[in-house]
């Protein structure tokens, strides 16, 4: 086959730098253009010293012209930002936004969570995300050129929680998702929060009290595997580690226990990134470290009467760039796990 080229427009981010990382490791990739915005005329050795191929590729400014005659754009850029730029990209061109712009489809949520204009939406980016029907948001990625790639804690917690909706083992209206980030989940540039003095030794809880922009992506996407409205509460806590999330959901039981963890067997069963546990072993984030996979464990609380389910991830692996290298994979007919690792890094 052809080498695909393969441009990153926020390059020097952490979302656009880990997609760097996992392009040089694909075999049908070549990196394209690279681009930012404050770093423009920096090379990538200065910012991401870890692509040492890149070393010396320059970072130039973002425009739709440093992406002509590519096969395959990622924008790795803040919201807004992408919206802009996919508008002047050619149709054929496959362009895959990290971003949230083009996530959401009803308008009137978009705008109680997002201070820009609503774009449209595009084919949502969770390959393994099952439908009421039973069918997978895989089915709308074959072939696609334009693709929304999930938030990194949406991700996590549709996956944990979707195979029960399916199956109707649960309740909707009454759903609980805390989950904890590394604080690369942020971002690259520097705020206060996240320095390390505040960070280290520390875990804080942030957008409480259903604030946080992921909260209708989440009910949206569970929204899709029950086939009727779902209501979440959201809280996202901050961690100090660089990368991961955790993610612990749970609902009310509304069904057979013992139908429970069938669903998520059956579900998941040939999912090349999706790791359920074999039952009393639990996931955690130093397990999956730059790897695609996402590993799951879900018990019944009799007690407590609720289904709970702890997945663990890589926000800036399956959470972003992997999931954007998968849908590559998936829109352009190359076996999904191209290029993708399945081994984590540890300690
Ligand atoms: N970090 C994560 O875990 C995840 C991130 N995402 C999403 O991915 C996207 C990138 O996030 P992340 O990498 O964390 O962010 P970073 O802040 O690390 O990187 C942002 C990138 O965008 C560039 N940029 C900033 N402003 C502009 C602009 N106006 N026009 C063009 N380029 C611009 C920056 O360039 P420069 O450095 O040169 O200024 C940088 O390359 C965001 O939409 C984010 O929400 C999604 C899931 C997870
Ligand atoms: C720790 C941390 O700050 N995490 C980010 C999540 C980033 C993400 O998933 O990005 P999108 O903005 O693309 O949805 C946050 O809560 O805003």
């Amino acid at each position: 086959m052809r080498m695909l080229t393969v441009g990153v427009a926020g390059a020097s981010g952490y979302a656009g730098s880990e997609a760097l990382r996992l392009l040089l490791g694909h075999p049908d990739v070549r990196v394209g253009a690279v681009t930012g915005a404050s770093t423009v005329g920096q090379r990538l050795g200065e910012l991401a010293p870890h692509l040492a191929p890149l070393r010396d590729r320059e970072l130039v400014e973002t425009t739709p012209q440093a992406f002509a005659d590519h096969d395959v754009v990622i924008l790795a850029l803040p919201h807004g930002a992408s919206a802009q730029l996919a508008a002047q990209l050619p149709d054929d061109v496959l362009v895959l936004d990290c971003g949230a712009d083009f996530r959401l489809v009803e308008e009137q949520r978009w705008t109680s969570f997002y201070d820009t204009p609503h774009a449209c939406s595009w084919p949502y980016g969770l390959p393994e995300l099952v439908r009421a029907d039973g069918s997978k948001q895989r089915d709308d990625l074959v072939g696609a050129r334009r693709v929304a790639i999930p938030g990194c804690y949406p991700t996590a917690a549709t996956l944990a929680l979707a195979p029960a909706f399916a199956a109707g083992v649960v309740a909707p209206d009454d759903v609980v998702v805390v989950a904890a980030s590394g604080t690369s989940g942020a971002g690259r540039s520097t705020k206060p929060h996240l320095m390390a003095s505040a960070v280290m030794g520390s875990m804080s809880p942030y957008g409480v009290g259903g604030g946080h922009r992921h909260t209708p992506e989440i009910e949206q996407n569970l929204s899709t595997a029950l086939g009727q409205p779902v209501t979440v509460s959201f809280t996202p806590t901050l961690a100090p580690m660089p990368r991961g999330i955790l993610a612990t959901c749970t609902a009310r039981l509304a069904g057979d226990p013992a139908a429970v963890r069938a669903a998520y067997e059956r579900t998941y069963a040939d999912e090349p990134f999706v790791r359920l546990l074999p039952e009393g072993e639990w996931p955690a984030t130093g397990a999956v470290l730059g790897s695609n996979v996402v590993q799951l464990q879900v018990a019944v609380d009799e007690h407590a009467g609720r289904v709970v389910v702890v997945a663990a991830e890589d926000n800036l692996t399956k959470g972003t760039a992997g999931a954007a290298v998968q849908c590559l994979n998936l829109a352009l007919d190359l076996p999904e796990t191209r290029g993708l690792p399945t081994t984590g890094l540890a300690p």
